[in-house]
């Protein structure tokens, strides 16, 4: 059951359209003169205006014949039926776990009940994963129901429920250009087009997206990449280091990736654009155009289980303290992705994306590490066709501890990688969607702005994030999820999760900062204001004046306790 969380405070202003918050973002401006650091504290006041209206939402895949494209598409439909299936261990249900938005909750505050947490697709309007319409691309011409069981991830009694609605589902003849994924992907590519690059991209690709939002009726289209992984092109100047060099490019049918190409065929259509693979697909070409046209990119390669897992654990010993000095991932899989893998140039895409996730944590602690030391580091991954989807992935990370010591962790982790990738690639695309609705106007200028056309919000769900120029990669799982969390209260106008429980850690009854009522499926917060430094105490030395905004359903009071 979703919750109805409402904010009562007279910096959140609730329009017919639009959510209003008045937010002060409190940052600090750190300068280093030899060993001593100046931190300056700076607030700038910030407006948040979020559109109120979901809209019905496309999503086109690339590769959409795919483990995951079939998986994904399954999974809506199953919880959109509300299906449930018979399994040797008993009936299972439909569900989103592992979805961020979908299945995991942030903490609004404390009241009588104690604390009240509340899932984070209820915090602000969002597209619901079961009101998404899927279409898309794929060089195999096989139906979606012939496809999911071709992909061998999701239960026999389940397939045999969907596959009259999937069977219907036919890829669209998709840009086919070999060189790019492994020679083995050969077999399926029964499914492509011809024609000179800038008609298939220029032409048909575009195409396809406005013959989908046309017969489909969906308000707005997203385009995701979870095709084979390809290998890294050369960024070549002349060719897509500039938005103008990439389209004479693709005229002149020059070195251009079919995953660049249906950015480009995205952007000018103005659908965001993801990739779910490590290829660098956003060539400076790519990001210009997508800057120029003010639309959403985001990647890379969906962060989904033993990098996901890597970027917690490098976390929690970092921030411990304890030094990471050797870290072998090693995985095998056995489903059609582990075999384009299989090829040396498509295995080094994913070996770069799997790698350079711990960087940011290594950098941020000189205690442990001196400039430019980083952990060992290595990346193993074997094709084994007997494991199928169920990909094994075991890690070892060898650390210092203190006197000298040695801290050793092995993981052994079973992943259904389908199931693990696609609540991801669902949070990817409706994440996508709300931050197209959010604008901001910082203090001092006239207009709402949105973010940035690189979609840096994204980060938490991929291994390589892509981020605006000059901005710091952070791969930090927790450090990630909290910038999401902390983004969709600004859009509340609630202040930054921090954690403190200062009302706890007081002698003293302190109320609140931020008290939240549980009123039926109604949350109600009460956020307090001009909170003074002096509260009341038990034996009343101090003066009190916390004032309280309350609004009750037919009143609003304001009480000066
Ligand atoms: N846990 C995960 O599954 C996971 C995690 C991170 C990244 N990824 C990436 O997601 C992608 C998809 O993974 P998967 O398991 O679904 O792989 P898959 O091989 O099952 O599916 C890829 C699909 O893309 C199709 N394809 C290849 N080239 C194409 C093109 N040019 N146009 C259209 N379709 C094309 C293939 O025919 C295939 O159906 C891979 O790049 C993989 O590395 C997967
Ligand atoms: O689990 P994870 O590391 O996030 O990501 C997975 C890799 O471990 C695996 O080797 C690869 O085949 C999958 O495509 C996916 O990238």
């Amino acid at each position: 059951m979703s919750v109805n969380v409402h904010i009562n405070s007279p910096n959140v202003k609730y329009t017919d359209t639009h959510i209003v918050s008045q937010y002060p973002y409190q940052t600090t401006s750190v300068h280093r003169d030899g060993n001593k650091v100046t931190v300056t504290p700076r607030t700038t006041e910030m407006t948040f205006s979020t559109e109120r209206h979901v809209p019905q939402l496309g999503v086109m895949l690339v590769g959409w014949g795919g483990n995951n494209g079939t998986t994904v598409t399954a999974a809506v439909l199953a919880n959109k039926r509300g299906l449930t299936w018979r399994t040797k261990t008993g009936v299972k249900k439909a569900n989103y776990f592992g979805s961020l938005l979908q299945a995991s909750t942030v903490c609004l505050g404390s009241g009588p009940e104690g604390e009240v947490n509340v899932p984070i697709r209820d915090l602000l309007p969002m597209v619901h994963p079961n009101d998404i319409v899927f279409d898309g691309w794929d060089i195999s011409s096989m139906d979606l129901g012939s496809a999911m069981e071709r992909a061998e991830v999701l239960d026999w009694s389940l397939q045999e429920q969907l596959r009259p609605h999937m069977s219907r589902m036919k890829p669209r003849p998709s840009i086919y250009i070999p060189d790019f994924i492994a020679a083995n992907q050969e077999s399926r590519a029964d499914n492509v087009l011809t024609g000179s690059m800038a008609e298939q991209v220029l032409e048909q690709i575009r195409a396809d997206i406005r013959d989908f939002r046309r017969s489909s009726g969906v308000d707005k289209v997203i385009v995701l990449w979870t095709a084979n992984t390809e290998r890294f092109c050369d960024l070549t100047p002349g060719v897509n280091d500039k938005a103008e060099n990439l389209l004479a490019a693709i005229q002149d049918g020059a070195d251009v990736s079919p995953s660049t190409l249906f950015a480009v065929a995205s952007i000018l259509e103005g659908c965001a654009y993801i990739n779910g693979s490590p290829q660098n697909t956003f060539v400076p070409g790519a990001i210009e155009l997508a800057v120029q046209k003010g639309v959403f990119i985001g990647g890379d390669d969906f962060k989904s289980g033993q990098t996901k897992i890597k970027s917690v654990l490098v976390d929690f010993l970092v921030s411990s303290g304890i030094k990471p000095t050797s870290i072998v991932s090693y995985n095998h899989l056995g489903n059609n992705d582990g075999r384009n893998l299989s090829a040396p140039q498509q295995f080094r895409s994913k070996e770069i994306s799997k790698s350079n996730v711990v960087d940011d944590m290594v950098q941020s602690n000189s205690v442990l590490y001196q400039p430019g030391e980083k952990p060992d580091h290595c990346v193993v991954i074997k094709y084994v066709p007997c494991v199928g989807d169920s990909k094994r992935a075991m890690d070892e990370y060898t650390s210092e501890i203190m006197m000298g010591g040695t801290n050793t962790i092995a993981l052994h982790n079973t992943c259904e990688d389908s199931l693990l990738a696609t609540p991801i690639m669902l949070d990817l695309v409706i994440l996508t969607e709300l931050c197209q609705r959010v604008t901001v106007r910082p203090q001092g200028e006239e207009d709402f702005m949105s973010f940035h056309s690189v979609l840096a919000l994204l980060s938490f769900l991929c291994k390589a994030p892509l981020v605006p120029s000059g901005t710091p990669v952070i791969n930090s799982f927790f450090r990630q999820r909290t910038c999401i969390e902390n983004i969709l209260r600004a859009c509340l106008g609630l202040p930054p999760q921090n954690h403190m429980l200062l009302e706890h850690k007081l002698q003293r009854d302190f109320l609140p900062p931020c008290a939240a009522y549980v009123n039926g499926d109604v949350i109600e917060l009460y956020l307090l204001h001009n909170c003074l430094d002096s509260v009341h105490n038990k034996n009343k030395h101090s003066h009190s004046s916390i004032i309280a905004t309350k609004t009750t359903t037919t009143t609003t009071t304001t009480t000066v306790v």
